[in-house]
């Protein structure tokens, strides 16, 4: 998450992939096959020249043109680049092909409607997309098979060198990368920029994993012998949501890859553009055309991909109810699924915590990416002898958080996705107020002072005080920046509400008492606990989730993030 690298985490650690350690899941399971939890990161280990002479064995004059007869030439050390990166809120529109296969970007060959894509900080539509039909599914799955048989070949020190080839080239190309993806979602440039940092160092990661996995050698009796095999499975496919776009396409492509999969990327319809930066990175690092390819579409391209006969897996990011679509289509096609989903995940505060980190916190848990995170910690139970204290604090920091254009330096919270969601949200506010919560502050539309953002989805971020846990606005994930406060008296009252939900993404504590924080810590049912911070994701650890946050990690290995370093802080 956003948090990693910001400052004060101890040195700039990679992201945690969301479904780390996902590389099981991403092969063919062998009998007693038992993959590594966590492995090295083993990036000082696979040598610079390597991957020169793998590129050049990839013919690197075809791989220049592909990239020059794509539209983003300009993101390729170009000129261009400086454009891109100097480029201001409301003049970007997308006029090239949205789709990506064989290595170029590509207009789909039939289409099942097509959906307009907005640009949040000023309401202009940027993009136009086809929405991919069943006969472009199935050219993109052709496609993969192809690129497919050829990856699979591969050893792990050549697929990690193209990995690590492509986090260069994400590295080198952060600051165009992050503009985009600024112009798309509303995220601010200086959360995008963490953003793809996390990007670029889930793809290190990986790298550095797909050298060391290997299969068992097991002894049998009389001399006799066995061994087992780590095989890929095939084509995936990656549903994404619209908060991490780049994030997300990177998280579930690296371990993918790295295994020697081939994957078929739908972004959400809200935000096309970023994943076709990151389908042209990985085509110049030397991937086999088709091994990445991206179709764009809504609902109906979902379902045309999860049903496709060739596809061997499922990893979605999204929302529960889609999740619930997607787990019964793969049933049907006996595919094993991988589901990141939705929360609304409890943030304990301990009157014996550090008072101002417990505030940074609550900010950082509640309001990155305008709210729009899966794991924000949005129940901020405040223990009673300091919740006056806290809250004063809170709405004090929170008054001084800068919203408007997200290009903007100084700019900490840009707008919501898009008009419909902004409704949503302001939707949750109302009820709120009418089952007895007080807003404290904010939750009110928002219209910077800037003309050209007039149309944008701006709101201010919300402080509900009086709440209750049968409220709506404490039951249900709302996606937007609204906190509310509960008080409590002791531990085992705050743990007792805190798991009684039905979802179980992440959790927080803040206290000063050690042994607190890891009793705490383990009974809450989160996918991962935060002890003394938010937010923050290392690569190393897993990411999932309890109950209906999802499925296949967290149950299993729920994570504790004990940070040693302080919580970003959001109001300048
Ligand atoms: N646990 C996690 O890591 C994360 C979870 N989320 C969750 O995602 C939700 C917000 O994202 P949204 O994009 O609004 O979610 P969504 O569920 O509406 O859509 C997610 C993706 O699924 C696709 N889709 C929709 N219906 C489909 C179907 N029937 N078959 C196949 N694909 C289909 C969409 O086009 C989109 O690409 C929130 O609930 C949030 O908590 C978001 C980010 C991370
Ligand atoms: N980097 C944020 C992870 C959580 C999310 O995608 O919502």
């Amino acid at each position: 998450m956003p948090a990693h690298s910001r400052p004060g985490f101890p040195k700039a650690p990679p992201p945690r992939g969301p479904n780390s350690p996902r590389i099981p899941s991403f092969y063919r399971p062998r009998p007693s096959a038992t993959p590594p939890l966590t492995g090295p990161r083993l990036r000082s280990a696979l040598p610079a020249r390597k991957i020169v002479g793998l590129l050049s064995e990839l013919r690197p004059q075809q791989m220049f043109l592909r990239a020059v007869s794509s539209g983003l030439t300009s993101l390729f050390r170009t000129p261009g680049l400086a454009a891109v990166t100097a480029m201001s809120t409301g003049t970007f529109v997308q006029l090239d092909p949205l789709n990506y296969r064989d290595g170029a970007r590509v207009e789909p060959v039939d289409s099942s409607g097509t959906e307009k894509a907005f640009e949040p900080a000023t309401g202009r539509v940027i993009a136009t997309l086809q929405c991919s039909g069943e006969t472009e599914v199935h050219l993109a799955v052709k496609s993969a098979k192809a690129a497919f048989e050829i990856w699979r070949k591969k050893s792990g020190m050549e697929r990690g060198q193209v990995l690590l080839e492509a986090a260069r080239l994400i590295k080198e190309q952060k600051d165009a990368i992050a503009t985009m993806e600024t112009i798309n979602n509303g995220k601010s440039i200086f959360e995008a920029r963490l953003d793809i940092d996390t990007s670029w160092q889930c793809l290190e990661y990986y790298a550095g994993l797909a050298a060391s996995m290997a299969g068992e050698h097991v002894q049998l009796p009389n001399g006799s012998f066995g061994y087992t095999r780590r095989e890929p499975l095939g084509v995936c496919v990656g549903i994404g949501a619209w908060n991490y776009p780049f994030q997300i396409a990177c998280w579930k492509s690296a371990p993918a890859l790295a295994c020697g999969n081939a994957m078929i990327f739908k972004p959400s319809p809200f935000t096309p553009v970023s994943a076709l930066l990151l389908a042209e990175i990985y085509t110049k690092a030397g991937a086999p055309p088709g091994l990445f390819n991206v179709v764009q579409g809504g609902a109906a391209t979902g379902q045309f991909l999860c049903q496709h006969r060739d596809v061997a897996k499922v990893s979605f990011t999204g929302s529960v109810p889609t999740g619930m679509k997607i787990m019964e289509m793969s049933a049907k096609g006996i595919k094993p699924v991988t589901l990141e989903l939705g929360g609304k995940s409890p943030l304990i505060i301990f009157s014996d915590c550090d008072l101002e980190d417990a505030v940074k916190g609550a900010l950082v848990a509640n309001f990155l990416t305008q709210g729009q995170v899966c794991c924000n910690g949005t129940r901020v139970f405040v223990q009673k002898e300091i919740i006056d204290k806290f809250t004063k604090e809170v709405v004090k920091q929170t008054q001084n958080i800068r919203i408007g254009d997200p290009l903007l330096e100084d700019t900490r919270m840009g707008p919501l996705i898009n008009g419909p969601h902004l409704e949503r949200v302001l939707g949750f506010i109302k009820s709120a107020k009418e089952e007895g919560a007080t807003v404290l502050y904010g939750g009110e539309p928002y219209e910077p002072t800037d003309p050209k953002l007039k149309h944008g989805y701006y709101m201010t971020p919300c402080i509900l005080t009086n709440c209750r846990d049968d409220m709506t606005c404490v039951r249900e994930e709302i996606f937007g920046p609204v906190m509310s406060i509960l008080p409590f008296k002791t531990e085992a009252e705050v743990l007792e509400r805190a798991n009684d939900t039905t979802f179980g993404l992440a959790a927080g504590v803040f206290t000063r008492d050690i042994q607190r924080a890891h009793r705490v810590a383990a009974d809450l049912q989160a996918g991962t606990c935060y002890i003394n911070n938010y937010n923050v994701s290392p690569v190393e650890l897993p990411f999932g989730g309890y109950k209906k946050s999802g499925e296949e990690v967290g149950m299993h290995k729920p994570a504790t993030v004990a940070s040693a370093a302080t919580p970003v802080f959001l109001s300048l």
